[in-house]
């Protein structure tokens, strides 16, 4: 291992990738208010915020408040299985062939010279955080998110799923047509063992344009109980077969349509539950795998943008203990606006349109060149800039916000090579315009697939950490207990973060990044990060 360097450790290992060796204990935190054991890591954390209220002249008053935390992390690191639905699309068989290809530490041969296998776009396994400042010179120490906290490793992942399409993974690998051969040729071997289990197909739900993949069905085109037991029995064979202590499963499947909201059919959990043993059009294939997830304790994501959580299954989530999360992947287009707008509005520049148009021609654009698909697609790529347009009351007055138009065509050529032509428009000083143009071409899947790591990763830690909160005279809440269902913490990996009923959605994407940081920082004791460097600034 090359020597640390003073400013972050040297994570390359010879041949070019920076993938980190996963390290037990790359840090011990040295304090009184954490203890190690075999088994747990147990911190008391003061968490510090501030309490406004309005005066009576219409002014704020703002009251520092802390609250004492105790949390509580399983070390032991399970042997986890992800189970994808939609295995055989673009992005499952990536991620698959991804993975196998970072287990075997492969390189490839393209136009460009030998490539190797890494990890790339993933937060937990591509960036780095600030552990603290080194005791003597002060300069930062910077360590692989991966380390914060002891996580599964991707290259550890045992993988299945269900796929609506027969293909095997090298088959549906090679109908992706997103790697080079001379990847694929490495892996086709061992992914053409892989076949995804026949799943649930009620066809209104996707594109009609799916059908001809549809050969691999359960019995059955609209919700039923049985379907239910049949993916949790799934699920119940995987985790045996593979001997598992865990398993996360993820919706890569196509975009659905959003579901109607009914009273008395998925407002409820009880309701959710008669609907579906009733047979009611309206519940979704993805509704009814995150109902079978809730009934198996397995996590469930929806990496897609239709409303699977619909209020019944959120209530569901939470009488069960059970952890949900989503929506939609937010690999690219997206990705970059959350980013550029929360710049624009932070800097007081007064974005007033977008314009988001991309055209792609993989199997997802083919779906979505339905427009009930789209409708779904549109709505979770255009909330994404609502909380920093309400958050500057300066630039936008109550209720206004910036245009904002979002199109998607379907053109076959591109394949997974999506270009997203962006304009922002904006007012700058004194009635002046700032007009940025962004072409930005975005191979869908290899953006994509290391989210569907990240979000498994991350959901796998939260279900290893609970927390108790002391009370103002210092006793404790008796158990430790799970975060919320919702895992509003995966925001950073989403287009829609999903969230716990009736709290602020975040999606402006440093503060993401942040709140996941931070939370995992306060899981072994440690102060959030606030880049004030004083110590550079007081002396
Ligand atoms: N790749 C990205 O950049 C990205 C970003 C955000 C969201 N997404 C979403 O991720 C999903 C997958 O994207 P993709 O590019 O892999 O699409 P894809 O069309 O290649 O793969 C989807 C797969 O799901 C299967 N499927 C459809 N209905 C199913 C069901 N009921 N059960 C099981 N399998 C089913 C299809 O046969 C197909 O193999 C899409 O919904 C897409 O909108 C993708
Ligand atoms: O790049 P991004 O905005 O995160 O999102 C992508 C869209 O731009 C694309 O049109 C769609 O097909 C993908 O599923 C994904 O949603």
């Amino acid at each position: 291992m090359a020597p640390h360097a003073e400013v972050g450790l040297d994570f390359s290992n010879g041949n070019g990738s920076a993938t980190p060796t996963a390290n037990k204990d790359l840090f011990k935190v040295n304090s009184p208010n954490v203890v190690y054991t075999d088994n747990e890591i147990r911190s008391k954390y003061t968490y510090r915020t501030t309490l406004v209220s309005e005066t009576a002249d219409g002014k704020f008053e703002a009251t520092p408040k802390e609250t004492v935390y105790d949390f509580k992390v399983d070390r032991k690191i399970p042997k986890t299985g992800m189970m994808l639905v939609g295995w055989g699309g673009n992005n499952g068989t990536t991620v698959t062939a991804g993975i196998i290809a970072n287990r075997r530490g492969l390189v490839w041969e393209t136009r460009e010279g030998p490539r190797a296998a890494n990890y790339y776009g993933s937060v937990i396994m591509g960036s780095t955080v600030k552990l603290g400042t080194n005791a003597k010179t002060s300069k930062d120490v910077n360590i692989p998110f991966h380390d914060i906290l002891p996580m599964v490793h991707p290259n550890d992942l045992v993988i299945g799923g269900w796929d609506i399409s027969g293909m095997n993974l090298a088959q549906a690998m090679d109908r992706a047509a997103v790697l080079e051969p001379t990847l694929k040729d490495q892996v086709k071997k061992e992914m053409a063992s892989m076949v995804p289990l026949p799943s649930i197909y009620y066809p209104d739900f996707i594109a009609a344009n799916q059908e001809d993949r549809a050969d691999n069905i359960l019995e059955g085109s609209k919700a039923c109980m049985e379907h239910v037991e049949q993916i949790r029995k799934d699920i119940r064979n995987f985790k045996e077969a593979n001997n598992l202590d865990k398993v996360i499963v993820q919706w890569t499947a196509n975009t659905e349509r959003f579901a109607e909201l009914i009273p008395g059919i998925n407002d409820t959990a009880e309701n959710l539950l008669k609907a579906i043993e009733n047979g009611h059009e309206e519940v979704a294939p993805s509704t009814l795998f995150a109902v079978a997830c809730i009934l198996e304790g397995v996590p469930f994501i929806n990496g897609s943008p239709q409303n699977t959580f619909v209020p019944g299954a959120i209530e569901l989530a939470e009488k069960h203990n059970a952890f949900i999360g989503g929506d939609d992947f937010k690999s690219g287009q997206t990705k970059m606006k959350s980013a550029l707008v929360d710049f624009l509005i932070s800097a007081g520049i007064k974005l007033t349109s977008i314009a988001s148009y991309n055209h792609l021609g993989n199997n997802d654009g083919k779906n979505l060149s339905s427009q009930k698909q789209f409708r779904s697609k549109e709505i979770s790529k255009s909330n994404v800039v609502d909380d920093m347009v309400k958050a500057n009351s300066i630039l936008y007055k109550k209720g206004e916000h910036p245009d904002h138009t979002v199109v998607i065509k379907y053109m076959p050529a591109v394949g997974d090579n999506k270009r997203a032509l962006d304009e922002y428009y904006a007012e700058i000083f004194m009635g002046g315009h700032q007009t940025i143009s962004i072409f930005n071409v975005c191979e869908d899947s290899l953006l994509a697939s290391p989210l569907i790591i990240d979000l498994v990763v991350v959901a796998e830690m939260m279900t290893r950490i609970q927390w108790k909160a002391h009370s103002s005279d210092g006793a404790t809440t008796k158990d430790f207990k799970n975060f919320h269902s919702v895992l509003s913490i995966l925001s950073f990996m989403l287009k829609a973060p999903l969230t716990p009923p009736g709290t602020p959605v975040i999606n402006a994407l440093a503060k993401q990044r942040s709140a996941l940081i931070n939370i995992f920082k306060a899981c072994v004791g440690l102060e959030p990060e606030n880049d004030m460097t004083l110590e550079h600034k007081l002396f």
